[in-house]
């Protein structure tokens, strides 16, 4: 027999697909997820109600705005006033329990100090949804609340559990007694005989303790209503995303033989000297501009061995194949020796489809196991590029830079830091010649000329050219406040850009801040068209891991959530101590959430390549069609790592660690495209958390860079990549530095402070920027 189907109505929010998970691993069921605004039934109420009736149960989930707002709840509202042949039991959870206590007398007010991330043990009956579950945390995000009535919470002792004179369908269940300004607040209800159901809380939270319980006892309580009723299970329609079976899945997939990747060691004799070897290389480099992606070091330790143990030097060569996307014109354009072989306009899921179709006609086997990257794709996806795969309109900028930048690097230097081993790789076929010159090369003592280094203006030059105010920047919390409180959202990261003058040669800028503000995540690009003058410099020192994902499919986010500036007599104990704070941790617990809520949901899809004939296969991929492939193609989501406090060259930071792992099938840049644009820097949740910044930000406004990731995809099937903060970048055509820099604004945060969190992040970059060469 098949499972019964549980509908779940999603209303924006980033915690959704945790909840489709708790359901799924808590109950033997299948789900389908709808958008509240789904357009085939949000102005047909016939075709809703026709299209609930193959479902055994409701879950109506949370979300940003308030439940009298019909477009925050859309079909979510629908719910409580169903005609009675199709009326399913609803488990509401936040703003879908708000809508159902709402539809039925309660009143929706704000409360005096928001709940976002916060953990609070529950008060609960014991009985009915709660039957068997003792002490229960509840992780809270919410602005509004649920108030039955006045009088009733008045008196919370002796009428904790009986419904209030207003409200007499609705039967309390559940209370957080723990606040002393807002009183007694509601956080579960039943409807005294219709088979409703709402929590306040989030059961699914990683914080939140007998959730599981709480779906099971749900789910007696709806089969039990529907056996009385005599409804069966019925299968569910097919959703919009096409199911392809994994056989299938491979064959549409174009294959290639694969390549081999050819490679030599050379054993450091003492510590390796990246500035060294750039210097060496890029002056043996085929034209083009040796890429840098380093692993740090402080004191002669790596700063983060876990994240930061390779460096790697790509050597792309001028001609190589780059792959570019703007926002403004959509245009996916391939380049390959100095020729645009093609050009096309392009959705931003068509963009991983063309990297995936570049990484499968160069997939590589043979290099050596323990080194990340063999070689590949590397670059950068922009803040912008990324909203566009979650549809939120970027601001308007009026220049068609790449939102997307990708380099084939086939000739690399990979240094294992902690083995003191280089080895020099190339997935070229004819290489030979190559590797031996490159490997006598590194043997011999360094030679410390400086590739390509110009001279460095004087030091009037370098100044800063426009950048935010104090005052400017405390009325932009103010505002992000000013959202939370009205339930908008939960958490803003707030942030804005410097724009520094300093005509200086970007690798001695580089080197500078590889010395001051060393980080795991080291980087130093510079990347040029050879035809329409487009040109980057991009010098970064990025603590933060977005995702990793390795040749085995076991992917990790690294989200960083939480700052201590170091200031004299700042030590780790006392940074953990303030760390500590409930507002640092229900930052950093949001974005694990959040993350969670990503990973859950990574969809595999293929492209399918259109018949023969095509002249080569660029082309063909130029113009295949993208299917998505459902169900979500990772398993067991985990937090390995919860709210650590980890040490860099100016701050402190809580660092929360998330992993999961991919099935085989699953397309190499899928968790990447899935998950963008990085939740740490937007806040949750994230799709009406990012259309709030863009108008508190400024609508002429784009973060470009900052904000986005950056790292590579290699050839092997592994991939890493940063988000790039703590970093500056210079197009060619403006000549100016930014350095974007932020924060996450809660309803907790002093605008005062989040100023000077700002500065203390931008610091190492103003530093280096308008540092005496
Ligand atoms: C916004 C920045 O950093 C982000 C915000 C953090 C925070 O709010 O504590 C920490 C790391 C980043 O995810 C930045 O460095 O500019
Ligand atoms: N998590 C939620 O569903 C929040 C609901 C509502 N927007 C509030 O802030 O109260």
């Amino acid at each position: 027999m098949t499972d019964p189907h549980i509908l779940y109505i999603d209303a924006y929010d980033s915690f959704s697909n945790n909840i489709v998970t708790l359901l799924k691993q808590s109950i033997p069921v299948t789900v389908e997820s709808i958008k509240i605004d789904d357009s085939r039934f949000v102005l047909n109420d016939d075709a809703f109600q026709n299209y609930l009736n193959k479902f055994d149960a409701v879950v109506a989930g949370p979300g940003p705005g308030h439940p009298a707002n019909p477009k925050d709840v859309g079909l979510i509202g629908k719910l409580w006033s169903l005609p009675q042949d199709c009326i399913l039991p609803v488990l509401g959870i936040c703003l879908g329990f708000q809508s159902f206590a709402l539809a039925f007398g309660a009143s929706i007010e704000r409360l005096n100090q928001p709940r976002h991330g916060l953990v609070r043990r529950l008060t609960h009956c014991g009985r009915d949804i709660f039957t068997g579950i003792g002490d229960l945390d509840a992780t809270q995000y919410h602005s509004l609340h649920v108030r039955l009535s006045h009088e009733a919470e008045r008196h919370p002792d002796t009428r904790l559990w009986e419904p209030s004179r207003t409200c007499k369908q609705l039967v309390p269940l559940a209370w957080d007694l723990s606040d002393d300004t807002d009183g007694p607040i509601l956080m579960a209800a039943r409807h005294c005989h219709k088979r409703f159901w709402g929590v306040q809380y989030h059961p699914e939270s990683i914080c939140s303790t007998g959730g599981t319980e709480l779906i099971q006892n749900w789910w007696v309580e709806a089969c039990r209503w529907n056996a009385g009723r005599m409804r069966k299970p019925i299968i569910a329609p097919p959703g919009k995303s096409v199911n392809i079976q994994p056989a299938e899945r491979e064959s549409s997939v174009a294959r290639h033989e694969l390549s081999t990747v050819h490679w030599r060691t050379v054993s450091g004799h003492e510590s390796i000297n990246v500035v060294d070897l750039v210097n060496l290389l890029g002056d043996q480099s085929d034209g083009g501009e040796p890429i840098l992606l380093e692993s740090g070091m402080r004191d002669g330790k790596l700063v983060n061995p876990e994240t930061g143990r390779f460096t790697i030097i790509g050597l792309p060569i001028t001609s190589a194949l780059q792959l570019r996307w703007s926002v403004k014109d959509q245009l996916l354009v391939v380049e390959k020796g100095g020729e645009v072989i093609s050009s096309k306009r392009s959705p931003i899921a068509e963009v991983f489809c063309a990297l995936d179709r570049v990484l499968d006609e160069h997939k590589a086997h043979g290099g050596p196991a323990e080194v990340p990257f063999w070689g590949g794709l590397v670059g950068y996806i922009s803040y912008e590029a990324g909203l566009q795969s979650i549809n939120v309109s970027p601001s308007k900028c009026d220049t068609a830079r790449p939102d997307v930048w990708f380099v084939l690097v086939e000739r690399s230097i990979v240094v294992d830091h902690v083995a003191q081993t280089m080895y020099v790789q190339s997935i070229r076929d004819d290489d030979q010649a190559w590797l031996s010159t490159t490997e006598e090369l590194l043997q011999a003592p360094a030679d410390h000329s400086s590739f390509g280094c110009t001279a460095v203006k004087p030091d009037s030059s370098r100044y800063i050219v426009a950048g935010p105010t104090q005052t400017e920047y405390c009325a932009k919390v103010s505002a992000c406040q000013e959202q939370l409180r009205a339930g908008e959202s939960y958490e803003l990261c707030l942030t804005d850009q410097t724009l520094i003058r300093n005509p200086g040669d970007p690798w001695t800028l580089y080197q500078r801040l590889r010395r001051t503000n060393p980080a795991p995540f080291g980087a130093y690009l510079r990347f040029a068209t050879t035809h329409d003058g487009i040109g980057l410099d991009v010098i970064g020192s990025s603590p933060e891991r977005f995702l990793s994902w390795s040749r085995n499919g076991k992917c990790q986010f690294r989200p960083i959530k939480g700052t201590v500036k170091k200031i004299p007599g700042m030590t780790k104990e006392k940074a953990e101590e303030m760390l500590r704070s409930e507002k640092e941790r229900a930052e950093n617990l949001m974005i694990v959430d959040l993350i969670r809520h990503d990973l859950n949901g990574v969809e595999g899809y293929v492209s399918v390549l259109p018949s023969p004939p095509y002249s080569n296969l660029r082309d063909a991929a130029i113009l295949a069609p993208t299917i998505l492939i459902s169900p979500p193609s990772v398993r067991d989501v985990r937090v390995p790592q919860l709210l650590q406090v980890e040490e860099y060259t100016t701050v402190f930071q809580l660092v929360s660690v998330i992993e999961g792992d991919l099935h085989p099938s699953t397309p190499l840049t899928a968790a990447l495209a899935n998950a963008l644009t990085p939740g740490s820097m937007t806040g949750a949740p994230k799709k009406r958390s990012c259309e709030l910044l863009r108008a508190i930000e400024g609508a002429d406004e784009s973060r470009g860079l900052y904000s986005g990731v950056l790292g590579y995809l290699d050839v092997g099937g592994g991939g890493d990549f940063s988000v790039v903060i703590r970093s500056a970048f210079k197009w060619a055509d403006e000549g100016l530095w930014r350095v974007g820099a932020g924060g996450a604004v809660t309803a907790l945060s002093e605008p005062v402070a989040e100023w000077e969190e700002m500065l203390a992040k931008r610091q190492s970059l103003v530093d280096v920027l308008l540092a005496s060469p």
